[in-house]
């Protein structure tokens, strides 16, 4: 079954949308924000958790599971959603991030990326035709171009180069798959912080008519002001009956701004991987429960909030737990900070339907500590 975006409004004064994806494993309401399971588990949750928290689709990596336990091993299990017990959609990463950012880079040729393993030291390679394989072999419902993201910064030579190769890639991902399966695969824009070579590769990327688009090399360190401006130009550049999907991103503001710009779709590491540290998300801003000052204090991270941990634990407790490195700690914080993210989507969503999101970005970031 195809995947595909049911576009149910679209705001009157900004580029947000409401809309369902439709996906073989369920449909998700969008805007959504996708929690990361890169290992074929979201660290520290239950599949069960996962849904009781409202989460209806994640996002799972095919550089980390290729390299360990293996899409051989996974495939005999029954694919990734049998493996690890997940019913809902799985959206995989092609490894291409990762093996620019995590393995120890030997080198990118036409072909693809060789390079050594993070666990092992043991010399890899990774190509369109296998990542695709690969993530076929997972079973996952959306499957991700094989691409490089372009790193920042990056002069336009290379940056040109560089989009020009991964729609060569994307080609490559495309003819891997069969007609069905293709209805799977999501392209990726590049083209750094040019708005010409963004034009090119949005052109190029989306000539392939393909049932969803990603906007790929932000969130790589460019100043966030300037990953808005990046996305200004680059949405409208997609088509619109087709999902978007702003890969990395991310904290509670950038989501705001991000729908504000057009995007359905999002998935961040930070607010499960700042939980298991001891930062709580709140509408407040930030919580570092680890820090003396929540020692003494009995009451739950966020009053408002309607998670299990802030129905149940104090701040006191959630730091002592914290500073005992406790695996209750860091089960109880991943479950406040996923509520507080699909808690936000769901009042995104119900400001668009209302026609207030402006306001609502106002309120929130002025309650947030973004507007002095
Ligand atoms: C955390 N930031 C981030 N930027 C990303 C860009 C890509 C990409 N393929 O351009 C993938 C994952 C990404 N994660
Ligand atoms: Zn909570």
């Amino acid at each position: 079954m195809a995947v595909r975006i049911e576009i149910l409004k679209e705001d009157n004064r900004t580029r947000a949308r409401l809309g369902k994806l439709h996906t073989p494993h369920g449909v998700i309401e969008t805007p959504v924000f996708m929690p990361v399971g890169t290992q074929a588990t979201v660290k520290t949750m239950t599949p069960e958790e996962l849904k009781d928290l409202g989460a209806g689709i994640i996002l799972s990596n095919t550089y980390h599971l290729f390299l360990r336990p293996g899409h051989e091993l996974i495939r005999e299990a029954g694919g990734l959603h049998a493996f690890m017990h997940w019913d809902g959609a799985i959206l995989t990463d092609s490894g291409g991030f990762q093996v620019f950012s995590l393995g120890d880079l030997r080198k990118i040729t036409e072909e693809g990326v060789e390079f050594r393993s993070h666990l092992d030291g043991s010399k890899k390679f990774l190509s369109p035709e296998i990542a695709t394989q690969v993530q076929m072999a997972l079973g996952s419902d959306i499957v991700m171009a094989f691409d490089e993201c372009t790193p920042y910064p990056a002069t336009r030579e290379y940056a040109k180069a560089s989009l020009e190769r991964t729609t060569r890639w994307l080609k490559r991902c495309q003819e891997t798959l069969t007609t069905t399966d293709r209805q799977a695969l999501f392209g990726i824009v590049q083209g750094s912080m040019y708005e010409d070579l963004r034009k090119q590769s949005a052109a190029e990327i989306t000539e392939l008519d393909l049932p969803g688009y990603a906007v790929g090399g932000l969130s790589v360190g460019e100043p966030k002001e300037l990953m808005y401006e990046v996305l200004d130009y680059t949405v409208p550049m997609l088509p619109k009956d087709k999902p978007r999907y702003l890969m990395g991103v991310g904290s509670p503001d950038a989501l705001i701004e991000g729908v504000m710009r057009g995007i359905d779709m999002f998935d961040c590491v930070l607010p499960t991987r700042i939980a298991r540290n001891g930062t709580a998300l709140t509408r407040y801003g930030k919580l570092v429960v680890r820090n003396a000052e929540s020692a003494h204090d009995f009451s739950p991270i966020d009053p408002t909030c309607d998670c299990y941990t802030c129905k149940n634990y104090s701040r006191a407790y959630l730091r002592h737990l914290i500073k005992a490195d406790e695996i209750l700690g860091l089960r109880l914080m991943t479950i406040h900070n996923l509520r507080f993210l699909t808690n936000l989507m769901s009042e995104i969503r119900a400001a668009i339907k209302e026609n207030r999101l402006p306001e609502y970005r106002e309120k929130f970031f002025y309650e947030y500590g973004y507007l002095k």
